[in-house]
């Protein structure tokens, strides 16, 4: 293991990182409220953030001292893949200066029928010594995201291909078989929305945990309440005299 992934793991190991993302059609876009949000994470004992975007990933490196997991959401007319896809997006995060470049491990095509190993080859020809995270979403993925030389694998895109669209929410089967048969850390990301849930991926092994819509989503973490009132109120009146 690299200086840089040691480093990383004795601050992130048994942590919470959370991820502090607003795209442009969402409410708490801009005005630095990403940034923000990044510095009230540290407060409550994050111990890193992800973050989308060059401004954003600045911004947060200038406001909290903790580890950085960079991406840049694009998309792209010729597919699905949307999460870091080329090198384009790699060198906006490693000039952004990101700790670690997270990006979409999936086995589809990227933009021009760009594969994944051949854009690895291309990150560590360009940037050696980056820390290279694997977004996945299968156990095949995240073997093959270890064999091409990924430092980790999160079970981030789980729930979000064509092929994983039917399994459970948070993954648990997925992130245990990836600590089991990835020899990498595996970082548990997607879908986990309570301590207990955040605890469990600990326990089954993972290195970390990231948490994002139900700490960064106040229209995620409202629709929650919403629904859940609502139901109750229903049976109320069905049951009401
Ligand atoms: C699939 C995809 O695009 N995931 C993105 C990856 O960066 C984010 O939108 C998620 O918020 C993040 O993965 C954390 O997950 P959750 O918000 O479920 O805690």
């Amino acid at each position: 293991m690299s200086h840089g992934m040691d480093r990383l793991i004795e601050r992130v190991r048994g942590g919470l990182i959370v991820s502090c993302q607003a795209l442009d059609d969402e409410p708490l876009h801009g005005a630095n409220i990403m940034p923000r949000m990044a510095v009230a994470a540290a407060a409550g004992g994050a111990v890193g953030i992800r973050a989308n975007g060059a401004e954003d990933i600045r911004q947060i490196k200038t406001e909290v001292d903790l580890p950085v997991v960079g991406i840049v959401k694009r998309t792209y007319a010729d597919t699905l893949v949307y999460i870091t896809p080329t090198m384009r997006e790699v060198a906006e995060v490693v000039t952004a200066g990101a700790d670690v470049v997270s990006m979409d491990a999936t086995s589809r095509l990227r933009p021009n029928g760009l594969t994944l190993p051949k854009l690895v080859q291309q990150i560590r020809n360009q940037f050696p010594d980056v820390i290279l995270m694997a977004d996945v979403s299968t156990l095949e993925e995240g073997i093959e995201a270890a064999g091409l030389g990924f430092d980790l694998v999160a079970s981030t895109m789980s729930g979000y291909t064509q092929y994983s669209k039917n399994f459970s929410n948070p993954n648990f089967d997925l992130i245990e078989s990836l600590v089991r048969h990835v020899d990498v850390p595996v970082i548990a990301e997607g879908h986990i929305s309570t301590p207990e849930e955040a605890a469990r991926c600990i326990e089954l092994g993972c290195i970390s945990v990231v948490v994002g819509s139900a700490i960064t989503r106040p229209q995620v973490i409202t629709r929650n309440f919403v629904d859940r009132i609502k139901q109750v109120q229903e049976s109320v009146n069905q049951s009401a005299p």
